[in-house]
């Protein structure tokens, strides 16, 4: 059986929640109670539950709404097509949504998951990503928020994965 490689840490837990602080106090001013935050299952949940705290620390108490999806399965590369496995649960029609993951890497998960709100008939879509990784070509839509722009590495942790494992990690880190 190959080794695992120790995952080694680029970001700990205390830049983490920095981080998210900084991100709720950008997001809060431009969007309202009525926003639907929408999580992109299932990575993005350690996120969404900061980030969502964070702006209700600062009174912003937005609607949550998650949609699944699934491109990596247990590969480190996406598979170049994005299964929808779960819609949102309610009615975007007239809303700001707040499309919340951890990582922007090929763009197409996030922009999946704008199409959808638009088809879902959402007023305004802004998306929101923990972490951006590089990408040679140029990824549509890009994030209107981004908290941090990470190394070309593989990312394990704050919700992250490698074949389902280590999304528990409280810091960010290389698994390569
Ligand atoms: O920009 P992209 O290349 O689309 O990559 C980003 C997506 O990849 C991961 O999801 P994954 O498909 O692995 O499902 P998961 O959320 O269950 O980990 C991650 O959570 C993002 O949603
Ligand atoms: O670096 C990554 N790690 C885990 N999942 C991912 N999905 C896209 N990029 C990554």
């Amino acid at each position: 059986m190959a080794d695992t490689p120790t995952p080694i840490v680029l970001l700990p837990e205390s830049e983490v929640a920095r981080i998210v602080a900084d991100l709720a106090a950008r997001i809060a001013p431009v969007t309202d109670d009525e926003t639907v935050a929408a999580v992109l299952l299932t990575g993005g949940l350690w996120f969404a539950a900061d980030l969502t705290r964070a702006l209700s620390r600062l009174g912003r108490n937005v609607r949550f709404d998650a949609l699944w999806l699934a491109s990596y399965g247990d590969e480190k590369e996406s598979r170049g097509r994005i299964d929808v496995y779960a819609p949102f649960q309610r009615p975007v029609a007239g809303k700001t949504v707040l499309i919340l993951d951890d990582v922007f890497d090929t763009g197409l998960s996030l922009a999946e998951a704008v199409r959808i709100a638009k088809e879902g008939g959402a007023a305004r879509v802004l998306t929101c990503v923990f972490a951006r990784k590089p990408w040679p070509l140029p990824r549509a839509p890009e994030p209107d928020f981004v908290g941090w722009d990470a190394p070309n590495r593989f990312l394990v942790g704050y919700g992250l994965d490698h074949a389902g494992a280590l999304r528990g990690l409280p810091d960010i880190c290389a698994l390569d």
